[in-house]
């Protein structure tokens, strides 16, 4: 099967510091990837480089066989979770809809078959009882939900969620990761999940990019998510601890934005 998403020979620098270098990666449809590491070590950015809202330094990247654009119709874009201000003249529906409305279609698509598939979505995320409840009005958990159904709004090929998960108890986390998982599964999007934490999508995830020091790792969680992998990222002695289906990382340096500084010419490193 053709990958989606293909970099080859990515390297992101910004100023001195490398985020990560000669990154060659392909995620194939159908495909559950996450992207993990500790605060600073590019996650956001590798997800701004598909997006096409930020240049590599180095090396290519692919969307759908094609160079990265903005706006491309291939993607679904869950942000990070911020929470709307209770005036947000907007109902849970009239957010699903914009998604419905989007660029996929190539036309707006004629009301009564929009309102339909907005119902769908409703009902897939299980939104459907606060559907003309004003946005701003309505719990983070739910918020997010109305989020996860406008990117799946579109059936995108390539769904990129970032830290969707941020803020929500544990029942909505459950909740929000097992739809992403449906999408995955059932629609075949490759999804690209942004994280601080594997345990709440473990049981979903088939590959990770770990970002950590300026260097990475890609593979699948049992041979990246081991003491000596992550002590050698962190160059430093961090214990991974299995237990129960969960992974602890235990020991974890304080500086974990140490990144990987180039020396230009006449300067030390
Ligand atoms: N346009 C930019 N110019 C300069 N530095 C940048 C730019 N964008 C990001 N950075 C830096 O690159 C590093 C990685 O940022 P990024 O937001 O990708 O990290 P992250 O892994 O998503 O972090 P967090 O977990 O805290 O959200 C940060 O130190 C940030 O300050």
């Amino acid at each position: 099967m053709k990958p989606v998403v293909s970099l080859r020979g990515a390297s992101l620098q910004f100023g001195k510091r490398a985020l990560w270098e000669d990154l060659d990666l392909d995620i194939r449809p159908g495909e559950f990837f996450a992207v993990l590491g500790p605060n600073g070590s590019g996650k956001t950015s590798f997800l701004k480089v598909l997006l096409g809202l930020q240049d590599l330094h180095a090396g290519r990247a692919m969307l759908g066989g094609v160079p990265v654009e903005r706006g491309s119709n291939l993607i679904g874009y869950i942000p990070q979770q911020k929470s709307f201000a209770p005036d947000t003249p907007m109902r849970a529906r009239d957010l699903v809809g914009l998604g419905v409305d989007g660029h996929r279609w190539g036309m707006r698509l004629r009301m009564s078959n929009a309102n339909r598939r907005i119902d769908e979505l409703l009902e897939v995320v299980g939104a459907s009882d606060y559907a003309k409840v004003p946005v701003g009005l309505l719990s983070g958990g739910e918020q997010q939900r109305l989020r996860v159904a406008q990117a799946l709004a579109t059936d995108p090929e390539v769904l990129l969620c970032d830290e969707p998960l941020l803020s929500l108890d544990m029942h909505h986390q459950q909740a929000v990761s097992a739809l992403i998982n449906k999408q995955c599964r059932e629609k075949n999007s490759a999804v690209v999940f942004v994280t601080h934490e594997i345990n709440p999508i473990i049981d979903y995830v088939d590959r990770v990019l770990y970002l950590a020091g300026g260097s990475f790792r890609v593979g699948t969680p049992e041979e990246v998510m081991t003491t000596e992998v992550l002590s050698e990222l962190y160059e430093s002695h961090v214990e991974v601890i299995h237990a129960n289906g969960r992974i602890v990382v235990v020991g974890l340096p304080d500086a974990t934005t140490h990144h990987h500084v180039h020396a230009t010419a006449g300067e030390a490193a």
